[in-house]
């Protein structure tokens, strides 16, 4: 593509060069640059990317988009100054790869909990509806069916428009993302076209990068304050910020609440462990999940269907057919009689969440013995946190290893312990090797009782010193009880 039709969404401060040259390809890491493409520096939180200038226009690079010129310039490559390189590389990007979300109707989640969960619902249930989609989510991204491992939440904005494009060739007609904080202040997301946008609610986590919790709200509100007149915003009317976040937005707003008037609206009729009986806009449905959280999840996912043009009994047919997402709330039965739940539930709210929605199905008949632990290298203020609501509503408590990634584990659990007094403690063993604290979580359930596996869900991996080692929440609990795994 003519770099001249690249920047068509931005505003250059200076251009040195000449701007009909053909670029071929368009990256924020001079890693990845080949011959012929646009390498856009942007100053990380780990190094600033204009130093990777030259090596960029050694490896191939015809064009550079930087914020400061290098003080030799490379009279074979055209640079172009901007103010923010952060805010174009994203507009270029989507630019680049022809415009993939105006082509498709993408529908970007964002909050603290549940993104994934509803996310992956809907990209479950457009597919099971007969419509190509895609689905770019923490667990996986999805071309259709085909599997495209994910690193992160949210890819980086080369990533997520060359994805975009990829579904748009696909054929797709819908696209469904998570929207993180970071991506959501990194602008990630930044010159994509929403059909509408979903918003869960709104809970500590990521303070490391945010540093205050306004901040963190103002990250996550930007993204509804971006979203054009043509899009729907619904936003959950039980959350404190639920409102807050739609408030400067432009596009039409709906609510959805399990308490009070809104446009969706749900309730709890009943519950069991192998799920929940609800009653949506005035019609019963039931469904194959549990915890009143995940009400809020539906009524979501419900909402946004809707908005997008389904017919309300046709959805609720479908959502009926929905089962748990990979480690999100996942029971494992055991033929001993307790249950083992394995769940991401990684921060406080999380956590109180989801032994609350255990609580409500156990209605005080069994023990819940929780297994949980923190990540290292994340923010540190929420590990005493968890480890309080981990002993509020559990009747033993093993706190273990997560991914410990540069940090020893014992001092993760150190600042989680921490967090209890005396009295907490009685409750509380800690045993550092997590294959070691779920086995013995099984070993003390007996016939009626809830082993919770919290924080890491769906993650095959153990991360230690920046190496991945295979381990399976569920893996362990399977090869301790002896069942199979599930099979869709
Ligand atoms: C803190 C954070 O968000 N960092 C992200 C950020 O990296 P950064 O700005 O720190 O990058 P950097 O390493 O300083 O490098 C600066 C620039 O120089 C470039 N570079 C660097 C080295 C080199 O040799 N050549 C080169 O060109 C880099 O590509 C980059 O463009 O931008 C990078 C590209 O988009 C991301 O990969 C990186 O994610 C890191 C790996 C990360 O762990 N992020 C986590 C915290 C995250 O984003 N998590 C959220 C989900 C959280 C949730 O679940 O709610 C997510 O969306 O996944
Ligand atoms: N609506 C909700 N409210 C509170 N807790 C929830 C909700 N939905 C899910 N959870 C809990 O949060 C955990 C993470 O859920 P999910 O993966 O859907 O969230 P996420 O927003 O994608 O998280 P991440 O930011 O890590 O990607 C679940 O395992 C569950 O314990
Ligand atoms: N997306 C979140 C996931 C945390 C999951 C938990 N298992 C951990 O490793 O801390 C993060 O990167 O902070
Ligand atoms: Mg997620």
């Amino acid at each position: 593509m003519e770099l001249r039709k690249l920047l068509k969404n931005i505003k250059p401060v200076a251009i040195k060069g000449n701007e009909d040259i053909d670029v071929t390809g368009v990256n924020i890491n001079s890693r990845l640059i080949g011959k012929g493409n646009l390498f856009i520096a942007m100053k990380g939180t780990q190094v600033d990317g204009h130093r990777f200038i030259g090596g960029a226009v050694e490896a191939g690079a015809v064009a550079v988009m930087c914020e400061e010129l290098p003080s030799e310039l490379d009279g074979g490559v055209t640079y172009v100054q901007v103010e923010s390189t952060e805010d174009a590389a994203g507009k270029v990007a989507t630019v680049f790869y022809g415009e993939p979300s105006k082509k498709l109707k993408l529908v970007g989640v964002t909050g603290t909990n549940g993104k994934t969960t509803i996310a992956t619902l809907l990209y479950n249930m457009f597919t099971k509806l007969g419509y190509k989609c895609g689905l770019l989510s923490t667990v996986c991204n999805y071309i259709v069916d085909e599997k495209v491992p994910a690193d992160h939440t949210t890819p980086d904005p080369i990533e997520l428009n060359a994805l975009l494009a990829r579904m748009v060739e696909a054929g797709c007609e819908y696209a469904f993302m998570e929207c993180s904080s970071h991506a959501i202040a990194q602008k990630r997301i930044g010159g994509l076209h929403f059909a509408g946008g979903v918003f869960t609610n709104l809970t500590r986590d990521h303070l490391d990068y945010h540093k205050t919790f306004e901040n963190y709200r103002n990250a996550k509100k930007a993204f509804f304050d971006g979203l054009p007149k043509t899009a729907f915003a619904i936003t959950n009317a039980d959350d404190k910020n639920g409102m807050v976040m739609v408030q400067n937005t432009k596009a039409v707003v709906k609510t959805y609440s399990t308490r009070s008037m809104a446009d969706f609206k749900g309730r709890l009729l009943e519950c069991h462990f192998e799920g929940m009986y609800l009653e949506i806009d005035g019609r019963e449905v039931g469904v194959q999940f549990i915890g009143k959280f995940n009400l809020s999840n539906l009524l979501a996912v419900y909402g946004a269907a809707v908005m997008l043009g389904q017919k309300p009994e046709d959805v609720l047919l479908v959502l009926s057919t929905l089962h748990s997402v990979n480690g999100r709330l996942e029971p494992i039965h055991s033929p001993e009689g307790f249950t083992a739940i394995v769940d991401y539930a990684h921060t406080p709210d999380a956590l109180k969440n989801v032994l609350g929605a255990i609580h409500e199905v156990l209605d005080g008949r069994g023990h819940l013995i929780t297994v949980c632990g923190a990540g290292g290298n994340r923010d540190k203020g929420k590990r005493p946190l968890m480890a309080q609501e981990a002993v509020a509503q559990s009747d033993k408590v093993i706190i273990t290893s997560d991914n410990p990634r540069f940090e020893e584990p014992q001092d993760i659990i150190n600042d989680m312990l921490a967090g209890l007094n005396a009295q907490q403690m009685k409750k509380v063993i800690s045993i550092a090797d997590r294959r070691e604290a779920i086995r013995t979580a099984c070993m003390m359930a007996g016939k009626g009782d809830v082993v919770l596996i919290a924080g890491k869900g769906h993650e095959d991996y153990q991360e230690i010193k920046g190496v991945k080692h295979h381990f399976d929440d569920h893996e362990v609990v399977r090869d301790f009880i002896g069942t199979e795994e599930r099979k869709s």
